[in-house]
């Protein structure tokens, strides 16, 4: 609909949006941003999914490829954990969010990056009347299957504690007899939970989460549910000391932790501190002990999805972001939390609406200040348009040193202060500040004048949630946890969890090998006391077949085949994957949940220690997709020609890209920071690490160009189809819009520096047109517009939309009676060339005629007409017509003939180089084998002759030898005998 159209032609349209920025990207190669806006239940996360379909589909040429079902699957994924139904919103993102969808220069899709701002924690342990928990909570309860339900001990929602608070008379409510309780709202009405939760797994499945990290993760979901159920009581009237009431829900904890049952009881009940050097065990008192164990879940709850967020960030992480330092080029969708006031506001709604502040802020800068500042820096006419700036608002919370939040972190340094004494420190030091008020009964609230309204906060809990840190004694024994996957929730840094990880793993796998090896030696000296079979599978199972690459594509191999059953089903929250059209998989799978490959009850449904600790985080052998891999196995044995291919799947870790995306979140830092608490420095609070991601926000939508989109609530009833016309005019006037259409309206929103501008219009321009002020002036007077339409500045021209839209109507115009101008010239000459041809043709031809003519006359004169005259006349045209284009057709001939022999005689040429390049070579290399044949030769000739020559001497000198000592002999006798004397100096020298 949008093709060949500009935005603002026809009805706005999120798509639109999408296309322009796409496309600005490209031209301009200059990042983008959406930054989505309205209040809570308006539809930003609609028009976020909407956005980052559209900016998918734009970039890809057919089917979806991997990184882009990634983004689209990681939509689901995270509106499952950090959505819920509040007053407002069935669907309410509880998290602020910042997709950065990267482009390659081409225009696909490269990767992206989610960033998250501040979950928030306390709707796990409480939610408000007609509220709820996380979605994901009960999609487990209703999708899990039987088997699965006893492995992970699954209840129904009304017995759990977490759960079940939003009854209709909940406020009266006490926890003992809460499940006397009649719950109002466990669904949501058109909500089908078990449909949800397969769509869940299946897009978990779509971001890399194998079966059995999935496991791992409803395991601990059904451990949070599990740890609120934990009751206290005191253990007599007069004793502090308390104990649990249901001590049966401890095994269940501990089974699903995999941490010891003492410790855990002593974790919950008890408070360890040293004082000099001592260890003291304190017992908690009845409202610490709740709080500890709410902290503990809060805090497991907020590790689990910082996870899932940085496993998706590193699902979506292109291998050249971490060696390449080129400019990506990006668009990012900020979809943040929308502006709340309920009945009871708290920390979670300052924070929130502090950050729609920011945002209002942000666009009030855009659309009024800087531009307005423009127009006068530039001395253009101009009436200023007033707004309503926020700044005061903004600087009453967060400007340091006597902010609202700063107070806050001061006294959350004070161990005697108490949010009373916070409140009274609020009152002294803004007192007359007109962006807050106090109630006049004595209640602790305040009141803070927001751009969208007034909004009463209760200050209780402020302290607390600033620093809800998990205690050490919690920490501890999470980390003691024999499940790795809890260990590495708590860990700190990921690579340093990974590293320990592959230690692990490493060492098992080397205890493994030397069972087995015993084992098999055992078995071949007929001592096979032991299950072989067990052996047989563990060894089994490093076949090269359970190679995460393999798992990988049979899961996509599997999805393909799931794609056939495509289940399509209306909902009034429609999240990602239903908007995906034919591109992404939105599938119901076959197959339920807990089954294996071929229908039946996988093993892996059991949930064993021994298995979850060799599957952690999908980096090694995968013991519970045995039935996967089994499948796997029948697939890949079929198929004969089956070679494996060494390439890694994306999803594996290393250590290099966790280091890069630690670094890339290094300011959010806030789940990390509450179970940091051995180190000297104190971590910093809740406020001041949700500060620093907003100004890391603000920074990066600094360095983009901005498209703002604002959604409007239509009601308050969450009707569809129904338009509450002062809901909408108020929302209207707190965003800006009616002054931002004014200033659209009368203000210059398209600017030229003068170059660009003589650049861009030069066409229109008189040729030599100078880029100065008098110049463009002088032409822009001459091309006869409104007066009002356009100004000129002192380096830059403003246009008015319709200014421009005429300026480029008219350039459109001109370009297009050129272009007609110059085809019709060129259409001219071609003409002319050929009248000009055939001109020549019929002079040539006259010239014929004539000279043929008199001969004719002259026979004529002699003898009446004869037919068989004209017949050669004409015969003779026709030879001269034929010579000539026989002519035309033989120069084309020769020329063609010559473009050939030219060609022929250089390949010639360069065959013929070649080939003495070749001899000229070979020859070298023969001359250079038979010199070092030859070389050789003499060398083992003469290593030959010398050996002869020595022999020789050697003879010589043996025989001579030989002939000394048989003369000495025969001298000898000859002297025994007396034949002969010796001479006088013979006597003197014995021999
Ligand atoms: N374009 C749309 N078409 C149909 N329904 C819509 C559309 N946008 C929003 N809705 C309806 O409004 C509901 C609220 O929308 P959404 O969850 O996007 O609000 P939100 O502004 O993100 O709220 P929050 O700030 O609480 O997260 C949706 O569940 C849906 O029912």
């Amino acid at each position: 609909m949008y093709d060949n159209h500009t935005l603002g032609d026809l009805e706005p349209h999120i798509y639109a949006v999408a296309d322009v920025a796409y496309h600005a990207m490209l031209q301009r190669e200059k990042n983008q941003c959406i930054v989505i806006s309205g209040e809570s239940g308006s539809g930003k996360t609609q028009s976020t999914n909407f956005l980052i379909h559209h900016l998918t589909a734009l970039s890809q040429k057919g089917f979806a490829s991997g990184v882009e079902q990634i983004i689209l699957g990681a939509g689901p994924v995270l509106e499952a954990f950090g959505n819920a139904k509040t007053a407002h919103n069935n669907n309410s993102s509880r998290f602020g969010k910042f997709i950065q969808v990267n482009y390659q220069e081409s225009g696909t899709v490269r990767g992206a990056y989610v960033e998250k701002y501040l979950l928030e924690k306390s709707r796990l342990v409480y939610q408000e009347h007609n509220e709820r928990n996380y979605h994901v909570f009960y999609y487990l309860l209703a999708g899990a299957s039987e088997e699965e339900r006893k492995a992970f001990h699954l209840k129904k929602p009304e017995e759990y504690h977490y759960l079940s608070q939003m009854t209709k008379s909940t406020r009266q409510l006490h926890w003992d007899s809460y499940c006397e309780s009649e719950p109002d709202c466990f669904t949501v009405e058109g909500e089908d939970l078990k449909h949800d939760f397969e769509r869940l797994q299946l897009a978990m499945e779509m971001v890399g989460f194998l079966p059995a990290t999935r496991k791992q993760i409803f395991c601990l979901l059904s451990a949070i549910l599990h740890l609120g159920n934990i009751r206290y009581k005191r253990k007599t009237y007069r004793d502090d000391s308390i104990d649990i009431c249901n001590p049966e829900v401890l095994p269940v904890v501990s089974e699903l932790l995999e941490v010891k049952e003492e410790m855990l009881f002593e974790a919950l009940t008890t408070r360890k501190t040293v004082t000099v050097g001592e260890k003291l065990i304190v017992p908690y008192k009845l409202a610490e002990a709740n709080t500890v164990r709410d902290s503990m879940a809060k805090s497991l709850y907020s590790a689990l999805f910082d996870w899932i967020v940085f496993r998706i960030n590193h699902a979506l992480l292109n291998v050249k972001d971490l060696v390449e330092t080129t400019k990506i080029l990006s668009i990012g969708v900020l979809d943040i939390f929308g502006f709340e006031d309920y009945e009871n506001n708290s920390f979670e709604q300052f924070c929130i609406n502090f950050a729609n502040e920011r945002l209002q802020h942000y666009f009030n800068q855009h659309i009024f200040k800087l531009e307005q500042e423009e127009y006068r820096a530039e001395g253009i006419s101009w009436h200023n348009i007033d707004y309503i700036d926020n700044t005061g608002c903004i600087n009453l919370i967060s400007k340091k040193p006597t902010a609202l939040f700063h107070l806050l972190d001061e006294e959350c340094n004070f161990p005697q202060a108490t949010n009373q004494t916070l409140l009274d420190k609020f009152k002294r030091q803004h007192e007359g500040n007109s962006y807050i008020e106090f109630p006049a009964v004595m209640e602790p609230a305040f009141i803070i004048r927001h751009y969208a309204g007034k909004v009463k906060y209760g200050v209780k809990d402020f302290r607390e949630k600033n620093t809800d840190h998990m205690r050490p004694d919690i920490v501890a024994l999470l980390k003691s946890s024999k499940n790795a996957f809890i260990c590495s929730l708590m860990g700190i840094d990921p690579s340093a969890t990974f590293r320990w990880a592959v230690l692990r793993a490493y060492f098992r796998a080397l205890v493994a090998f030397r069972e087995a090896g015993k084992r098999h030696t055992q078995k071949r000296t007929g001592h096979d006391d032991a299950a072989p079979c067990a052996v047989l599978k563990s060894v089994d199972s490093f076949s090269f077949l359970q190679h995460p690459v393999h798992q990988r594509s049979l899961e996509i191999l599997q999805r393909c085949k799931e794609e056939k059953y495509s289940v399509t089903r209306k909902s009034p929250r429609t999240p990602l994957s239903d908007l995906q059209g034919s591109n992404t998989i939105n599938e119901k799978s076959p197959r339920s949940p807990g089954l294996g490959w071929n229908g039946r009850v996988g093993r892996q449904s059991r949930l064993s220690s021994s298995s979850s600790t060799t599957e952690e985080d999908g980096i090694f052998v995968n013991s519970a997709s045995s039935k996967l891999l089994e499948r796997a196995h029948d697939i890949l044995m079929r198929n004969k020609n089956y070679k494996s291919k060494p390439v890694l799947p994306k999803h594996l870790l290393n250590v290099k890209s966790l280091k890069y995306l630690s670094n890339l979140a290094l300011h959010d830092r806030i789940t990390k920071s509450l179970l940091h608490l051995h180190k000297k420095k104190k971590p910093p609070s809740i406020s001041a690490q949700f500060q620093a991601s907003l100004n890391k926000l603000m920074e990066t939508l600094g360095q983009s160009e901005p498209y703002f989109v604002k959604c409007i609530r239509s009601n308050a009833e969450k009707l569809p189809l129904r338009f509450n016309d002062n809901l909408v005019l108020r929302q209207l006037r707190y965003t800006g819009m009616l002054e931002t259409v004014r200033i659209r309206q009368s203000g210059y929103n398209i600017k030229y520096s003068f170059k660009d501008f003589v650049h861009h219009f030069s066409v229109l321009l008189p040729e030599g047109t100078s880029a100065t002020k008098e110049g463009i002036q002088q032409c822009l007077d001459q091309l006869d517009h409104e007066p009002d339409g356009y100004q000129v500045g002192k380096t830059m021209v403003f246009l008015r939309e319709a200014e421009r839209q005429r300026l480029q109507a008219l350039l459109h115009g001109e370009v297009l009676r050129r272009i007609v101008t110059l085809q019709r010239r060129f259409r001219a000459r071609l003409e002319r060339q050929q009248f000009v041809r055939m001109r020549e043709a019929a002079i040539c031809i006259q010239k014929w005629w004539r000279l043929y003519r008199p001969i004719e006359e002259e026979e004529e004169e002699e003898e009446d007409y004869d037919p068989a005259v004209q017949e050669g006349a004409a015969l003779c045209l026709q030879t001269h017509w034929r010579g000539y284009r026989e002519r035309q057709r033989f120069r084309l001939w020769r020329e063609a003939a010559l473009v050939l022999q030219r060609a022929w005689r250089s390949w010639l040429y360069r065959r013929c180089t070649a080939a003495l390049v070749i001899q000229t070579a070979w020859r070298c290399h023969q001359a250079r084998e038979a010199y070092l044949r030859l070389y050789a030769a003499v060398i083992q000739l003469q290593a030959i002759s010398r050996g002869y020559l020595a022999r020789q001497s050697l003879k010589d000198l043996r025989e001579q030898k030989l002939r000394e000592e048989k003369e000495q002999q025969e001298k000898l006798l000859q002297l025994q005998n007396g034949q002969v004397s010796l001479s006088p100096e013979e006597e003197e020298e014995p021999p």
